[in-house]
């Protein structure tokens, strides 16, 4: 059985965790590949390409519809109608998952400290967060861009760790993909794996999560 009993704080992933993202930054990704009369991408698709950053997305969207590696510099490009896009329109299609946000007060008035540890880029996360009335609930907010390596690489769990002085044992990472699971690991901390986000198509148990949810829901019962 798994032993929450010492967490003293939880980082939350956002895209396929808290928040349905896909289908707007399918939409920002298409709107691109339209500009540049480039054929589009399935949602679908997009699903299995996000969660290294919107960089990556944009990266493996292009890869898939010029049917070769992208440039540097070409993907460079691009960026800056990619952000242009997708900060026009962050929520119109997406919608947050069953019951985050009765868990995360239930979780809070239990006393828990929450983060976010996003592979989205800042400037991103914050208005997304405030869209679904979610920004009172964490204290730290990590985009993809906030320190100097992303997930799966451990620092924006050890920083959090350092700034609200936990041992690994008080913190868990709650997430959709291996790079959240792979993150934790690499930090030394617990993590639960859920299985109804994008993980790129893969079974989020294969990754070895301490616990595996298929609903928001159960995070509760973990966590009394
Ligand atoms: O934007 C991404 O690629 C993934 O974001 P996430 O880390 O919140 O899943
Ligand atoms: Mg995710």
């Amino acid at each position: 059985m798994t032993d929450f009993s010492q967490i003293k704080a939880v980082a939350f992933d956002l895209d396929g965790t808290l928040i349905d993202s896909v289908p707007d930054l399918a939409a920002a990704t298409n709107a691109t590949l339209q500009e540049l009369e480039l054929p589009l991408s399935t949602e679908l698709q997009v699903r299995s390409w996000v969660g290294n950053g919107a960089e990556m997305l944009m990266r493996r969207a292009l890869n898939f519809a010029l049917n070769t590696e992208v440039s540097d510099a070409k993907l460079a490009a691009c960026m800056p109608r990619f952000m242009h896009f997708y900060q026009q329109n962050l929520q119109q299609h997406s919608r947050l998952y069953d019951n985050v946000e009765q868990v995360l007060k239930q979780l809070r008035s239990a006393g828990y400290q929450l983060a976010i540890v996003t592979n989205k880029p800042f400037e991103f996360t914050v208005p997304l967060l405030k869209a679904f009335n979610l920004d009172s609930y964490f204290s730290i907010v990590l985009g993809g861009d906030s320190l100097a390596k992303m997930k799966p690489d451990p620092l924006p769990l050890t920083h959090i760790m350092q700034q609200w002085q936990l041992k690994p044992e008080q913190l868990l990472m709650v997430g959709d993909s291996k790079n959240d699971i792979l993150a934790a690991k690499a930090a030394a901390i617990g993590s639960i794996g859920l299985t109804y986000g994008y993980n790129y198509g893969e079974d989020i148990g294969l990754s070895g999560p301490t616990a595996v949810c298929e609903q928001f829901s159960e995070i509760s019962a973990l966590l009394k």
